[in-house]
């Protein structure tokens, strides 16, 4: 019999007093599609950082075809055949996919090659994409490109050492589109009948019965599960169930009662942004969640940014509990009662170094500080400690600076932050990329909560997400509002209009 791809055999990983692996076994056969699946802090991230070198295993052995292997860092694993895809892959904007894929980042950025170097380019890439055909322009600078192509140079990037068995894939899919996401499994498809063995992780349950041969699942730091993606399907297993350890009734709250819905907090007339979005128009009132489904590039975020006052708008009206207000900062907005949980944690949501507690507090200054301006430090704790319990973060440690928590337990501290502010208007822009099913539909369930007292808006990429969390919705193409006069659409209503900028009547 041939040795697997890859094997690990009784892995164990501390970070002080967290288990976040143990005794971890694991085989990726060659030419295999295996998701790694599990709820956020899991062990997905120690687990796949372990096996490309960025960290050191406490315990354990891994074997790459068979032979023994202790890598130190990155490049040793490279040298293994080991390549891994981070989840935002660093790539220089201003320069070529050639360039990007061959020269490393140090040698792209400094601008060193030769003009020999440069026609060899072409050759060294032509003969790769020989081996992995994909559609792609590579003489585009990486700025000019869609997310899916730079998800392509990045994987191109990976593959340009030519001895690569096993390519890791973090979380490739979560900022992709629909069409995107066709194109980027293609590639995959391409890998493994090429004898690449791919290891990705997801969050997306329905893409691994897509694409996935075999799945593996984490639940506290511990292998629970590992099968052939056919067997899930034959046995009608709920993946949801095998990652969170329990069975989960529904992800979606209810939509609001009639009576519930009180009066309106927002009113947006005409609203005209140049280059992102025109003449945008809607009620939101109290009581109500209000769905806007819309494509990357169809003006959904810069609409979230317009509303907070963090991009200036060119015409239309925005009024707020009966005034009209024009936020011309976020502050502004903050103080008129707008509230925004931004869709990029990363750039936007999190001061990274601090503790959570600051992060939570730091959105309404006014309730989290006493008389003389002093931050009441005791009763911040309680109270962003009950968040952080209502939102299962983990670990529930609360002076942890944010880089600390995995990436879905980020932004479940962003949504925290947000329910301290006390707003009338919520606005979440792509709420739940990185978060796990389980935390999901507790973030939702925490959506249909605030809307008690506020109106809320989810901005999001993703469909189902939209019409399943909201009571009425409207689509964004291209800048243009898509809306039936009642604001009433079924999924495929909300998808052909997001998608194909068209009103359909099923
Ligand atoms: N550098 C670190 N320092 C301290 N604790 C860490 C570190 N990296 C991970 N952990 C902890 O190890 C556990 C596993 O985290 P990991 O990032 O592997 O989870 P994950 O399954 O990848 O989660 P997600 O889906 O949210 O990315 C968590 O409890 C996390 O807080």
């Amino acid at each position: 019999m041939t040795a697997p791809a890859l094997r690990a055999r009784a892995i164990s990983k501390r970070f002080g007093p967290v288990n976040a692996l143990s005794d971890v076994d694991f085989v990726l056969e060659t030419g295999e599609v295996h998701a790694l699946l599990g709820v956020n802090g899991a062990g997905k991230s120690t687990f796949i950082k372990i096996l490309s070198g960025v960290y050191r295993k406490d315990e354990g052995s891994i074997e790459v075809g068979g032979e023994a292997i202790d890598c130190r860092d990155p490049k040793e694993a490279i040298r293994h055949g080991i390549a891994t895809v981070q989840q935002h892959p660093e790539l220089v904007a201003d320069f070529t996919g050639y360039e990007n894929i061959f020269l490393g980042r140090e040698a792209a950025r400094s601008g060193l090659f030769s003009r020999i170097e440069r026609t060899d380019l072409s050759r060294r890439a032509n003969a790769l994409l020989k081996r992995f055909p994909v559609d792609i322009d590579l003489s585009k600078t990486v700025a000019e490109m869609s997310a899916v192509e730079r998800e392509i140079v990045a994987i191109l990037q990976a593959l340009a050492g030519d001895h690569i068995r096993v390519l890791i894939l973090d979380e490739p899919t979560s900022t992709l589109t629909e069409v995107e996401k066709t194109v980027l499994f293609r590639l995959i498809d391409t890998l493994r009948q090429a004898g690449i063995s791919v290891l990705y992780i997801t969050h997306r349950l329905e893409e691994v019965m897509e694409i996935a041969d075999r799945l593996s699942v984490f639940r506290g730091g511990r292998m629970v599960a590992s099968m052939p993606v056919a067997d899930v399907k034959a046995k009608n297993l709920s993946l949801a169930e095998l990652m969170l350890g329990e069975a989960l009734d529904h992800v979606f709250p209810p939509r609001a009662e009639p009576d519930a819905i009180g009066e309106t907090v927002l009113a947006v007339r005409g609203l005209t942004a140049a280059g992102a979005f025109s003449n945008i128009g809607f009620e939101l009132r109290r009581g109500e969640i209000l769905g806007i489904f819309g494509l990357v590039g169809s003006g959904a975020d810069e609409l979230a940014k317009a509303l907070f006052g963090a991009i200036p708008v060119e015409g239309g009206s925005v009024v707020l509990k009966g005034h009209t207000i024009a936020p011309r900062s976020p502050r502004e907005a903050l103080k008129a009662g707008i509230f925004l949980v931004p869709g990029d944690r990363r750039v936007e949501g999190l001061a990274l170094t601090e503790t959570s507690i600051f992060n939570i507090t730091l959105a309404n200054l006014k309730r989290a500080s006493g008389t003389a301006g002093i931050l009441k430090r005791a009763g911040n704790r309680t109270a962003s400690g009950e968040f952080a319990a209502r939102l299962a973060l983990s670990p529930p440690n609360l002076s942890m600076p944010v880089s600390g928590f995995s990436g879905g337990n980020q932004q479940k501290i962003v949504v925290a932050k947000g329910l301290f502010a006390e707003a009338d208007v919520y606005i979440f822009v792509e709420p739940t990329i990185g978060v796990d099913i389980g935390a999901r539909a507790k973030l939702y369930g925490l959506m249909r909560e605030l809307s008690g007292t506020a109106g809320v808006i989810v901005l999001s990429s993703d469909c189902d997400e939209a019409h399943g969390i909201a009571d009425r919705t409207f689509a964004l193409y291209k800048g243009r509002q898509i809306a039936p006069p009642d604001g009433l659409q079924t999924r495929n209503q909300l998808l052909m209009a997001g998608i194909m900028g068209e009103l359909h009547r099923d």
